[in-house]
């Protein structure tokens, strides 16, 4: 039997040449086209059935990362459809598409709370800023993990650095969670690179050849690298073939603490990325 079709994507113009285009599956942001290049990376491979997670774009994480909880890895906002709001098409700069999911029978099988989720993507002249929000529509309080999981297109995973880390210790889930100390060094792929940063409240820089891509975060005080690497991409069946090259994953999470909610009260966790210029000057140390 074939999975039930997924809804049209919905696309949307902003200042300049930006342009998104985002599915109500998930609330995924499919496409991110900003200054004449697409800047995210979407699986020529990627799996549009329903139940199963799209490769690339950014998925939603929520209510739960990975395999730290007992519902569906990194949660089941991704696999399910949200409610798509309509935008004010006439005005570019306020440009915004935005999805809502409530709970409902399926998410309370998983996780029995009461709860409002939406997501708002608003691109602008040479930035995109992505907005997760929870409110607590429960009796009682709940926590929850999240993730914007932004898969950065880039021209060669080899040459990039991820800058701005340097300085901290991480998690290494690529060593069952080995704690390790500050690498003194930007975040280089040579291999699989699985990494969670706590408390990183600072931008981040992205360099790819003469590209430099800043990150910022507001709310989420987590980040999440990863890089499958050749070998365990090798295995991913929605990767095509040096699929991993294309890309490195920079995530806003809120993964080691989780987000305590009382009744009525909400939570908003934003990525914002921001194309900046020449590379060159993040060279030193690199
Ligand atoms: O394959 P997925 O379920 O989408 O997960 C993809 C990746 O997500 C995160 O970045 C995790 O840290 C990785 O351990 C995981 O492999």
């Amino acid at each position: 039997m074939n999975a039930p079709a997924l809804p049209a994507p919905l696309i949307l113009n902003g200042p300049g040449d930006a342009r998104v285009e985002a599915s109500a599956f998930g609330a995924h942001l499919l496409s991110w086209h900003c200054r004449g290049q697409e800047r995210l990376y979407l699986s020529p491979n990627a799996g549009f059935g329903a139940g199963k997670a799209i490769r690339g774009g950014v998925p939603v994480i929520f209510p739960q990362f990975g395999e730290r909880g007992d519902g569906p890895r990194h949660g089941f906002a991704r696999t399910l459809t949200w409610e798509a709001e309509s935008a004010d098409p006439a005005d570019p700069q306020a440009a915004r598409l935005s999805f809502r999911l409530a709970d409902r029978e399926e998410t309370r099988r998983h996780w029995p709370h009461r709860f409002e989720a939406g997501l708002d993507i608003e691109p602008g002249a040479d930035r995109l800023r992505i907005a997760l929000s929870v409110r607590n529509r429960d009796r009682s309080a709940f926590e929850f993990s999240a993730a914007l999981h932004t898969y950065l297109a880039v021209s060669d995973i080899a040459t990039t650095l991820v800058h701005g880390l340097e300085d901290r210790p991480y998690l290494d889930s690529a060593q069952a969670g080995a704690a390790c100390p500050p690498s003194d060094a930007p975040v280089r792929f040579d291999g699989e690179v699985d990494r969670i940063y706590a408390d990183t409240r600072r931008p981040l820089r992205i360099t790819d050849g003469e590209q430099m891509l800043r990150c910022e975060a507001e709310g989420f005080a987590d980040t999440v690298v990863w890089n499958p690497g050749e070998a365990l991409a090798a295995g991913m069946a929605d990767l095509a073939p040096g699929g991993h090259r294309r890309f490195v994953c920079v995530e806003a999470a809120q993964v080691l603490r989780p987000v305590r909610l009382e009744p009525g009260e909400a939570w908003t966790g934003a990525q914002i990325l921001i194309l900046e210029g020449s590379a060159a000057q993040y060279r030193i140390g690199g």
